[in-house]
This record gives structure tokens, C-alpha cells and sequence, in this order.
């Protein structure tokens, strides 16, 4: 019996390696990639993940699952938020640490949104995950993003110093994943 599929538009292996590690086998759809180098235009959190989500089901022609990480510092209101990716690729994890200095609040949140698109004319539906914790001089393996200077809250680790499978228990892609899966098992004749 073929399995149906649920294509997950990333430029990004990590993440990809994350949703698969996630999601793992009990999810009833196959869930393929495709690389697309999509603009991501500014605006708030949400606004963003719905504007990329129409963008590649337009270009796809067909529905999608695209996903949007920001990270939040509560002492500057929530930036960098969306714009993290720019962030880190200037200033390093390092950096990101160094935004906080006089500030005494280091508190984060990692936010996470899948946004499904059924088709181009349909409305987007979103998936959010969030996880508190703090912003720390860098810590453990420097593989993925920002993971070596978020700290959860509740560990003495950061992302990057646990295994694989204890972040994938508690991160913000595995809480916004845990909705996307109920709603997909629920709605089983999607996409
Ligand atoms: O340490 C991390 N732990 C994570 O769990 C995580 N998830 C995303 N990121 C990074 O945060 C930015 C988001 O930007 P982003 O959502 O636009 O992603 P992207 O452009 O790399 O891929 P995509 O938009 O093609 O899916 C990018 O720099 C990602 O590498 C993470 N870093
Ligand atoms: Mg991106």
C-alpha cells in the first residue's frame, strides 16, 4: 500500500532531521522534503510562517508544511524573534550573547510554527510550540543554529550539550510538532 506523503518545504537539514527524528514512524503520512530558497518577509511572528506557506504551495502547486523558528529575548520585547537566522549569521552564538549585556533579564523563549497549507486559495493553518529558558555563553556541540546558548528552563544544559532525543522531548519543533500530528490524525484524508 503507498503511503501518502506530506511535503515539508525546508532549506534547512537540521530541521528536517528534527521533524523526521519527531515525528518518527507512528505518523501516517510519509514526510518528503523539498529545497526551496523561499523570500521571508518581515513581520510578526505568525504573519511570516503564513506568507512563506502561501509562497510555496503558489510555487508548488500543491499543499504544503513550511516552518518558522524565532527566538525571543524578553529584555529587548521579543527580537530578535523571525529575524534570528540574520542575527546569528552577523554576530555568531557569541554575539547572540552578547546582546544581553546590561541587561539583567537573559530569559528566551524558542517559538516554533508549522503552517500547513491545504491549497494556494485556503486559509494557512498554524502549529506553535514555545520553550522558556535563558541565553548563556555558548555551550556544547556548534551543529544547529542558536542551540549552544539556549538553556531550557528546568536543565543545567543547554540544546546543544543534551543528546538528540532528550531536546527533541521538550524543544519548541516538538510541541508545535505534537499539535501538527494530532491534527493530521485527525483530519486522516488530508493532504
Ligand atoms: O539552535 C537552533 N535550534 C533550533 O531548534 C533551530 N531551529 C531553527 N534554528 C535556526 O534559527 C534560524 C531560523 O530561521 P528559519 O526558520 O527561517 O530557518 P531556515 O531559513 O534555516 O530554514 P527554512 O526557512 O528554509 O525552513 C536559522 O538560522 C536556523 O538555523 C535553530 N537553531
Ligand atoms: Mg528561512
Amino acid at each position: 500500500m503507498s503511503q501518502r506523503t506530506l511535503t515539508f518545504v525546508t532549506g534547512n537539514i537540521k530541521k528536517l532531521e528534527e521533524v523526521k527524528a519527531i515525528l518518527g514512524a507512528n505518523f501516517p503520512f510519509e514526510v518528503t522534503s523539498h529545497k526551496l530558497d523561499l523570500p521571508e518577509l518581515q513581520g510578526e511572528i505568525n504573519e511570516v510562517s503564513i506568507k512563506k506557506c502561501q509562497e510555496a504551495a503558489r510555487r508548488l502547486r500543491k499543499s504544503v508544511v513550511v516552518e518558522d523558528t524565532c527566538l525571543c529575548f524578553n529584555a529587548l520585547k521579543g527580537l530578535p524573534g523571525p529575524y534570528i537566522k540574520w542575527f546569528l549569521e552577523k554576530l555568531e552564538p557569541e554575539g547572540l550573547t552578547k546582546l544581553l549585556t546590561g541587561w539583567e533579564d537573559k530569559s528566551a523563549e524558542a517559538v516554533c510554527t508549522f503552517a500547513y497549507c491545504p491549497s494556494g486559495d485556503k486559509d494557512v493553518i498554524l502549529f506553535q510550540g514555545k520553550t522558556a529558558g535563558t541565553i548563556v555563553s555558548p555551550r556544547g556541540t556548534r551543529d544547529f543554529g542558536w542551540d549552544c546558548v539556549f538553556q531550557p528552563d528546568g536543565y543545567n544544559l543547554t540544546y546543544a550539550e543534551m543528546p538528540k532525543h532528550e531536546k527533541n522531548k521538550i524543544s519548541h519543533r516538538y510541541k508545535a510538532l505534537d499539535k501538527l500530528r494530532t491534527y493530521f490524525i485527525q483530519n486522516s484524508e488530508l493532504p
